[in-house]
């Protein structure tokens, strides 16, 4: 019998898309966390400054340790949602809450669109991980990231939103229900402002936005084009002062909205 799976993270981005809520995702690539002293800093630094979610994952990841690294950060907060942002297969841990069920439809490679994704199901369903089905587009200017090479794929190009409303909108009538637009980690130009407006607009589904966040500006541009929820990834591997930076601004700015 597959196990019961809960819908709360689901219901937590539905909410956050109809309130106009803005929340942060904590991206935690399990190869680099540093000592153990530093994550445990950046897990309760996290809490304290109230992330939203912790996303796990990486393009290419080389030791099995997502488990390791869910249950350490489940050690420190055991409240905050996390959620599985898997590179592939072998990335699922049935210690997380749940999982963004990727597939990549900015690309055209089988394997990311359906390929991993039979061979997760039944695995998947033999856990308690909530499964959101996600339509995961790479959008950039021509810079190769790990996600793009990793995939093989062609990412949309920054400056044509018709091409990404016209993909995200195959995705939402293939059924799927959150967007993710992603410049790749470490972009050095962040999803434009007019290519969120148009895929939130096109969707009307919870909107994920990341790669190349590394600045409080360049946080509350995504939130203003439409992003329901900003990952940050690099900026605070570098950075870990930059979460209380942008958690703080994000405080204000959902106060100014008055949707607290
Ligand atoms: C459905 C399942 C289980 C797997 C399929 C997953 C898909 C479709 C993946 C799409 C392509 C891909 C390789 C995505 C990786 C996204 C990710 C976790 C990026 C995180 O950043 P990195 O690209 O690892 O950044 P660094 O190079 O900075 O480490
Ligand atoms: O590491 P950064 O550039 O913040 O990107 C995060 C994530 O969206 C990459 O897939
Ligand atoms: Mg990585």
């Amino acid at each position: 019998m597959p196990a019961e799976k809960s819908d709360q993270i689901f219901k937590a981005f539905k909410q956050l898309h109809q309130s106009g809520k803005k929340a942060l995702a904590l991206l935690i690539d399990p190869e680099k966390i540093g000592t153990e002293s530093q994550f445990k800093r950046l897990i309760k630094q996290a809490y304290q400054d109230e992330v939203d979610f912790f996303f796990i994952g990486g393009s290419l990841l080389t030791e099995k340790n997502v488990d390791k690294t869910v249950m350490r950060i489940k050690e420190v907060c055991a409240d905050i949602p996390v959620v599985l942002f898997p590179g592939n297969v072998i990335q699922i841990s049935p210690l997380a809450d749940g999982i963004l069920f990727l597939s990549l439809i900015s690309g055209r490679n089988p394997e990311l669109l359906i390929g991993q994704h039979v061979t997760a199901a039944p695995l998947l369903a033999n856990t308690k991980l909530e499964v959101l089905p996600t339509g995961y587009m790479l959008v950039n200017d021509g810079q190769i990231s790990s996600a793009s090479y990793i995939s093989q794929t062609i990412p949309i190009p920054n400056n044509k939103p018709s091409l990404a409303k016209a993909t995200a909108l195959a995705g939402k009538f293939l059924g799927l229900q959150t967007f993710f637009l992603d410049a790749g980690s470490g972009a050095s130009t962040p999803v434009s402002k007019e290519i969120i407006k148009n895929v939130k607009q096109a969707t009307q589904f919870p909107l994920i936005v990341g790669g190349g966040i590394n600045s409080v500006e360049k946080a509350r541009n995504a939130w203003d084009a439409g992003a329901d929820i900003v990952v940050l990834g690099n900026g605070v591997e570098k950075n870990p002062d930059l979460l209380t930076e942008v958690l703080d601004f994000m405080k204000v700015y959902n106060l100014s909205l008055n949707v607290n």
